[in-house]
């Protein structure tokens, strides 16, 4: 997009081309996808409308936005800070540099929770979830607005990520539903307070995989929200251990987690002995990514 070339003009077309090509040389993974969504928000417009747009050349204004966006990108900066919004089940969640970007991954959770809800606790009036680590409230919002009878408390150990929650829950008109709070794991909760069903999406990385993270990630994402020090599973262990005590009787605990620690996570749960159904769930792609189990 180097403004020397030949007279050949800047059309949408030709912008995402060259910025595709300038992507994949910097190891995007998705180098057409970054490139459509930046230059659609540069433009104001729906990442769709720009393949009815092809052949215009935008004005200077949006060729300027563009440009700087293409270069934060470039240096790394994920393109959902870059845009301030990720799609996450359906929703559209705002995200900053205080909050992991919701992944496709953790859907899988929603999922498995949501059926679990449905095919367990169709006789409740109102179901209690707890999501443990709520980030941008990616799991407790998908939650709340699938299953409308429920009723959500979500914590973080994070004062700016729940600032970026509670905008959320506002913007999608759920705060009334859902119950933000700043706690370590379970601590800010009263000493009474039990669910039907625990989500956590925790910090599972270990320290020799964080040091190898793309920088995207790296220097761009929260590392209280990705790293649990040294081995990945100490969090979680934590986890296990004080969620049984949350639960109601025949309560759901469902984790994410990476499948490099998921069967010494199954390890852990088996080992409290508070817990039975203890099961590791695929993903897509194959990957045991989910642990869930029942409170016994
Ligand atoms: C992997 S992120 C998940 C965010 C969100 N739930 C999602 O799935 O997109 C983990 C979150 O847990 C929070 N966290 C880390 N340690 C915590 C703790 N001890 N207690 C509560 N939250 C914690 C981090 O601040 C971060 O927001």
């Amino acid at each position: 997009m180097a403004e020397t070339s030949n007279d050949t003009p800047w059309t949408v077309m030709r912008l995402l081309e060259w910025t595709t090509d300038f992507f994949r040389k910097k190891g995007s993974e998705s180098p057409r996808l970054d490139a459509e969504i930046l230059l659609a928000h540069a433009r104001g417009c729906q990442r769709i409308e720009l393949y009815t747009q092809f052949d215009q050349v935008p004005e200077e204004e949006q060729r300027v936005a563009f440009r700087e966006l293409v270069r934060r990108r470039g240096e790394g900066a994920p393109v959902a800070q870059l845009v301030g919004y990720k799609e996450f089940y359906s929703v559209s969640l705002r995200v900053d540099e205080n909050v992991l970007v919701p992944r496709p991954e953790t859907e899988h959770l929603v999922i498995e929770a949501i059926d679990q809800i449905k095919a367990r606790m169709s006789d409740r009036d109102a179901p209690t979830v707890l999501d443990v680590g709520t980030g941008s409230g990616a799991i407790a919002i998908a939650i709340a607005k699938s299953l409308p009878k429920t009723i959500v408390t979500a914590v973080d150990i994070s004062l700016a990520a729940l600032d970026i929650a509670k905008w959320n829950t506002e913007n999608l008109q759920l705060s009334e539903r859902i119950t933000l709070l700043q706690s370590d794991l379970f601590d800010g909760l009263a000493p009474d307070q039990t669910f039907d069903v625990i989500c956590s999406n925790p910090p599972y990385i270990s320290q020799s995989e964080y040091d190898e993270l793309p920088t995207t990630v790296r220097e761009f994402e929260p590392k209280g929200a990705l790293l649990s020090a040294p081995d990945g599973t100490e969090i979680i262990a934590k986890l296990l251990n004080e969620a049984a005590g949350r639960l109601n009787e025949a309560g759901q605990l469902i984790i994410e987690l990476s499948p490099m620690i998921a069967g010494a996570c199954k390890q852990l749960a088996e080992q409290t002995g508070s817990y039975s159904e203890i099961r590791l769930i695929k993903d897509l792609a194959g990957h045991e990514r989910i642990l869930t189990m029942q409170k016994a």
